[in-house]
């Protein structure tokens, strides 16, 4: 079977593709820059790298009439929350355009090969707490522009699957971490400045947002798994959470982290790390995922952090 990863080279694309990989597929995907393959430089020999950003269309074209998938796997996406509120028309259009090629050339070029869509639990946004642990069924009421744009991604790729019959399954993952985190991103964030401040680098002052919010947390690699079977096993047209069920408040997660170090460190809100809205707590229902593949996270928060602890100990000291 030929794999093909939009985004192979960021955070799930490179954990995807060694997952596929040990499952015996044949990977390729498309990086924008050739020289940002940092977690995926181990995976060199044996996969194809496109060069090619999704937003030009020629380039896409060509990238699917070269690699012939049977699954792909589209993951490339601006997802970073805070800057699609600063860069709202850029996160919609970057994240509209890139499917919309995509779907296109597998329409003119590979008609029968299957596409996974990552969406969000960002798309669900506002979940009353009557609601929890959120059903696929549950309303979209998104808090952000990047919440619109996966929403959109996922309308789309319904309208392709009604319109021209493409086999097209829809996930919506819910917050992922594990090593080669974004340091954007909260446990990547606290976790760098912990390593930073243990190795003297950093005064022992760790910045934080909102420690209230709650979030249902998974490892990358029980995602990159999930993603896998939902290609393989899950209905067209169908949308999927990927999530663990339980949430989680940031400030407990940090707690996990902090009890990882033997460094004395105060907590600092920075008002700059505070969005304009942002979910008081959101936990997925993966029943439906279950049913049809059987997958469970196996991961838990604690190696998770302690795993993504010791990506930054060793990056920061390299
Ligand atoms: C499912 C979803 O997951 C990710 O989006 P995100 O949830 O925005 O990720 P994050 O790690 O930036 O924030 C998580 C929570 O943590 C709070 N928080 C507290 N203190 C800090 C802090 O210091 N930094 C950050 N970044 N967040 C903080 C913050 O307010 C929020 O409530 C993306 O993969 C996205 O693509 C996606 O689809």
């Amino acid at each position: 079977m030929k794999a093909f990863i939009t985004g192979i080279a960021g955070f799930a694309g490179s954990f995807l593709a060694e997952h596929l990989l040990a499952y015996g597929m044949e990977v390729s995907g498309t990086v924008r820059n050739t020289s940002k393959e940092d977690h995926i430089r181990h995976l060199l020999p044996y996969i194809r790298l496109h060069a090619c950003d999704l937003r030009d269309k020629a380039a896409v074209n060509n990238a699917i009439r070269e690699a012939k998938p049977d699954y792909i796997f589209h993951l490339a996406a601006q997802s970073d929350v805070p800057s699609s509120w600063q860069h709202s028309i850029e996160t919609l259009y970057n994240n509209f355009a890139c499917q919309t090629h995509l779907l296109e050339a597998v329409r003119t070029y590979r008609a029968d090969c299957k596409i996974l869509i990552a969406g969000s639990s960002e798309q669900y946004g506002y979940v009353k707490p009557d609601e929890l642990p959120v059903k696929e069924t549950n309303p979209f009421r998104p808090l952000n522009p990047y919440a619109i744009s996966k929403i959109t991604q996922e309308h789309i790729g319904y309208q392709y699957y009604k319109s021209y019959g493409l086999q097209i399954v829809t996930v919506r993952a819910f917050h992922h971490t594990g090593p080669r985190r974004g340091e954007n991103f909260v446990t990547s964030s606290f976790a760098k400045q912990i390593a930073e401040i243990e190795s003297g680098l950093k005064a022992p002052v760790l910045y934080v947002g909102n420690l209230e919010a709650k979030r249902d947390f998974l490892d990358v690699r029980d995602v990159a798994r999930a993603y896998r079977l939902a290609l393989e096993c899950c209905d067209s047209g169908e949308a999927y959470n990927v999530a663990s069920g339980r949430s989680m408040s940031i400030r407990e997660v940090l707690g996990i982290l902090l009890s990882l170090t033997d460094s004395d460190i105060d907590i600092q809100v920075e008002a700059s790390r505070l969005r304009p809205a942002d979910s008081a707590e959101v936990s997925g229902d993966y029943s439906k995922l279950h049913s049809k593949t059987g997958w469970k996270p196996e991961i838990a928060i604690e190696q998770t952090m302690a795993d993504l602890l010791n990506y930054w100990r060793a990056k920061i000291t390299s």
